[in-house]
């Protein structure tokens, strides 16, 4: 099978978990992007959604999904989203789209979270993937030098403009992104502790002090499903 078909069939998976009647929660990439597309053949039976980037709400308006302000609701029954690397135990590194903070806010007011993952992305030790960390551009400088004395090696994401140059990536918080290679992430509750006290970081990618409660992961094999 295909990656493609992996996520596709993880996102059809996925499903199961949608509560009607209820607000649903939306990730970011490209798995979620299936399931929105699945969840679209099923709109009528939820209320609406709150999205966790410009980007997923653009696509679940185009799919005639309501899509609420987080502001404007009070529960979100699950929360459905990808992931860059899961542990055995649930624990993520995810923002490799960007969409890091939204998806920790909306993740940390949703009942469950659900993480919906093509195989290659079960780690034993997560940090091959560089973890992405948001910061205020004005804090970028002082943040690069704690992650560094941390044992990392981080770099300012950029993208190349129309001009042919590259600037920093902003995000839709106006943030930017320093990806950090090079940790062997053994202690991911305490890392992530460590890099959410650093003055200027707005969030961390690793989403274990609240990781994933079931993962559905896509196999050769079929859907597995992971519980925490
Ligand atoms: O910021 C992006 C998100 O954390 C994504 O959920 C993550 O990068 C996984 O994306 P994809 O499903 O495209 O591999």
């Amino acid at each position: 099978m295909t990656q493609d078909e992996l996520k596709q069939a993880v996102a059809v998976a996925a499903i199961h978990y949608v509560v009607d009647g209820e607000i649903i929660g939306v990730g970011t990439g490209s798995t979620a992007n299936f399931f929105i597309d699945e969840l679209a053949k099923i709109k009528h039976r939820i209320k609406g959604t709150v999205a966790s980037s410009e980007a997923t709400a653009a696509r679940l308006r185009g799919h005639g999904i309501d899509v609420f302000d987080l502001n404007e609701v009070t529960s979100i029954a699950v929360y459905i989203d990808g992931a860059d690397e899961i542990t055995a135990s649930g624990a993520m590194i995810k923002g490799g789209g960007a969409a890091l903070t939204r998806e920790k806010i909306v993740a940390s007011v949703s009942g469950k979270f659900i993480c919906i993952a093509d195989g290659s992305k079960l780690v034993e030790v997560m940090g091959k993937f560089p973890l992405p960390v948001e910061v205020l551009p004005m804090a970028r400088a002082a943040v690069m030098r704690k992650l560094t004395a941390l044992g990392g090696q981080p770099k300012l994401r950029t993208m190349r403009t129309n001009a042919g140059s590259d600037q920093a990536f902003i995000t839709d918080n106006g943030g930017e992104i320093i990806d950090v290679a090079g940790l062997a992430i053994l202690d991911p509750v305490a890392l992530e502790r460590e890099i959410n006290q650093v003055p200027g970081v707005i969030a961390v990618g690793l989403f274990a002090l609240r990781g994933a409660d079931v993962c559905l992961l896509g196999t050769g094999d079929g859907v597995k499903t992971l519980t925490f």
